[in-house]
């Protein structure tokens, strides 16, 4: 036995940094985040998704991604995009597209060399969020399946409902702004 076990509960001990400052802070989350859209751009599963998105919405897009996980991991940063629910309902994301996300976060793990902590620390808080991103019914397939629809009134409007409560969706409280 070592006296380690000493050390987990010393009061006086310091308070880790954040994971926000363990991964150097806004600059090196600026760097990944565009490292890892590159890949997302290159994957066949995925990369039609930015097929037809100007510069300027990639720009928009990478900088709140930016704010989005700064923020998350404990940066003095302030998100000011959509709620994850909001942004992604309507977009019809799978299974598919979700591990298409990990392979590319996989490949910027070992690019820059994230030690094994850290990858299960940033792998459980995109996780925290799979159920706000993933599950959603294409707005288009529904707005095709429903041609009375008023497209400036959403899928709800048309009885269809998501993330469905009714079925026990379990959505973190932060993914979703309330009354969206
Ligand atoms: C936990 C995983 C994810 C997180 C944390 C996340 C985060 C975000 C954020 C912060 C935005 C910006 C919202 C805004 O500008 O208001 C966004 C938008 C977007 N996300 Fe995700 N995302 C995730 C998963 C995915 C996946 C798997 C895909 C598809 C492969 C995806 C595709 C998109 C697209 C295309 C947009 C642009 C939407 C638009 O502006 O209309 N996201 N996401």
């Amino acid at each position: 036995m070592t006296g380690t076990a000493h050390s987990d509960i010393d009061p006086t001990a310091e308070p880790q940094p954040s994971l926000y400052e363990r991964l150097g802070g806004y600059d090196a989350i600026y760097v990944f985040a565009a490292a890892a859209l590159k890949k997302g751009m290159a994957h066949p599963d995925i990369g039609h998704i930015w097929a037809h998105m100007s510069e300027s919405t990639f720009y928009k897009e990478h900088i709140n991604f930016v704010d989005f996980l700064s923020e998350q991991w404990g940066g003095n940063v302030r998100y000011r995009g959509r709620d994850m629910v909001t942004a992604h309902r309507g977009m019809g994301l799978t299974e598919v597209h979700w591990n298409a996300m990990f392979d590319c976060l996989y490949e910027c793990y070992d690019e820059f060399g994230l030690p094994q902590e850290l990858r299960d620390e940033v792998d459980a808080s995109f996780t925290k969020f799979k159920p706000a991103v993933v599950g959603s019914p294409s707005y288009r397939d529904v707005v095709l399946a429903h041609p009375e629809i008023d497209v400036t009134k959403g899928m709800k409007s048309v009885g269809v409902h998501w993330p469905d409560r009714r079925r026990g969706a379990a959505i973190p409280a932060e993914a979703e702004q309330s009354g969206s």
